[in-house]
């Protein structure tokens, strides 16, 4: 991609739902007046405190345009998915006399998308919603595939609907006010694009750790782009997890539990990253993965700072917490392994001395 070109990537409708593109590039917000189109009067923007500056900029530009536009402000990260903030904002969206014509512009991280998207889902049973990505992880993961929801006390993303947005603006030039421990979280899914579908991510990182932290690296596109590719591959064919979606979980039943215990504190992509590190040894222990591929997980995480282990003394905790992962299936539990390289497969009932001992790998 060059620095001015947009690169549209499709992913298919299924299950009732219409397709749509994911625009990478930069300058994108000229593309929401289309997306948005002209039977919709009003149009919401959701967005978090640490973004009121371009919420309000956005809101600004679609009111220029004739829109009865609002703006509504949302704390930051995981405290803006619970069902109070939902609630706030099904407030302003009554207030605003919101109909089913309407439309809803998610414009943040995952947290907010995730929120945006669920609102989109609940309000009169579904209207149309724009995701508008600013994150690392939103883009290459969170704003693709409609996926969205809320945590609760019992974990995480335990309340949602499946509701794919309209469309989705990856604009890059969002990146450069991102601080570095979020760019760094944003790796976690990219880092696991690589390993669970297209190992060309991994070696791109590995060539040059560094530049992958920052948004002006030479593969920073390129990395962006093919994580975005391998999520619209999987999503098209499986919109409600059926069964192969369920690989981009790999790592994410340990994450969730830890995500929980720590009572939304930790940023996903470091829980993801500790979580793919456990589910590489337990695909070790179970005898499908190879030594070296193993290791590769340890390796490329630390090199681009992201966390590899987990306080040893909660394991009793955490595995109390993944029972109720999305994956059991009654008292079954179930986790994504790797039977090599972008070979994802599920791993059912392990044995609870392998998982104890896979645990050991990142107990701290
Ligand atoms: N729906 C899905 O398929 C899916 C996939 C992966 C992750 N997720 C969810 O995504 C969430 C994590 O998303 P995240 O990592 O983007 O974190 P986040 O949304 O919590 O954002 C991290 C922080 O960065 C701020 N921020 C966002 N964009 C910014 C920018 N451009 N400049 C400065 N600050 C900015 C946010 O306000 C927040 O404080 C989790 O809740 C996770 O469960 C969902
Ligand atoms: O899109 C998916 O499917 C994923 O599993 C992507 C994950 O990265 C993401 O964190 C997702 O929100 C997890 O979903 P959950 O169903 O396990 O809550
Ligand atoms: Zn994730």
């Amino acid at each position: 991609m060059t620095e001015q070109s947009v690169t549209r990537i499709q992913v298919a409708g299924s299950e009732g739902t219409a397709p749509y593109e994911v625009l990478v590039g930069r300058q994108l917000l000229g593309e929401l007046r289309g997306l948005i189109g002209d039977t919709a009067q009003r149009v919401a923007v959701i967005h978090p405190e640490a973004l009121a500056g371009t919420g309000e900029a956005i809101r600004e530009d679609l009111a220029g345009q004739g829109y009865e536009a609002i703006a509504v402000q949302v704390p930051n990260a995981e405290e803006a998915k619970t069902a109070e903030v939902a609630a706030y904002c099904w407030k302003a969206l009554g207030q605003t006399g919101f109909t089913r014509t309407d439309v809803i512009v998610g414009v943040g991280g995952g947290a907010t998308t995730d929120l945006a998207g669920f609102v989109a889902a609940t309000w009169l049973r579904g209207v149309r919603w724009i995701a508008v990505p600013t994150t690392v992880l939103g883009m290459v993961d969170a704003a693709v595939g409609g996926k969205t929801g809320i945590n609760t006390a019992e974990g995480k993303n335990l309340v949602g609907a499946f509701h794919p947005p309209a469309g989705v603006l990856a604009d890059l030039a969002a990146l450069d006010s991102l601080p570095v421990h979020d760019y760094v979280s944003g790796l976690a899914e990219v880092i696991k694009a690589g390993f669970i579908a297209d190992p060309v991510i991994l070696d791109l990182v590995e060539a040059d750790p560094a530049a992958a932290r920052t948004p002006t690296g030479k593969h920073t596109a390129e990395l962006i782009e093919r994580s975005i590719r391998v999520k619209a591959d999987v999503v098209s064919g499986d919109l409600k997890e059926s069964g192969r979606r369920e690989i981009l979980n790999y790592g994410h039943t340990l994450a969730h539990a830890i995500e929980k215990n720590e009572r939304y504190k930790w940023r996903h992509g470091a829980a993801v990253s500790v979580g793919m590190v456990f589910a590489a040894e337990l695909g070790r222990l179970a005898g499908r993965l190879d030594d070296a591929t193993a290791d590769r997980h340890s390796a490329v995480l630390a090199s681009v700072g992201l966390p590899l282990t987990y306080r040893g003394d909660q394991w009793p905790r955490l595995l109390e917490t993944m029972r109720v992962d999305k994956k059991s299936r009654g008292n079954l539990l179930r986790f994504i392994v790797l039977d090599g390289l972008a070979r994802p497969v599920v791993l059912e009932g392990p044995d609870p001395a392998v998982l104890l001992a896979a645990y050991g790998e990142v107990s701290a």
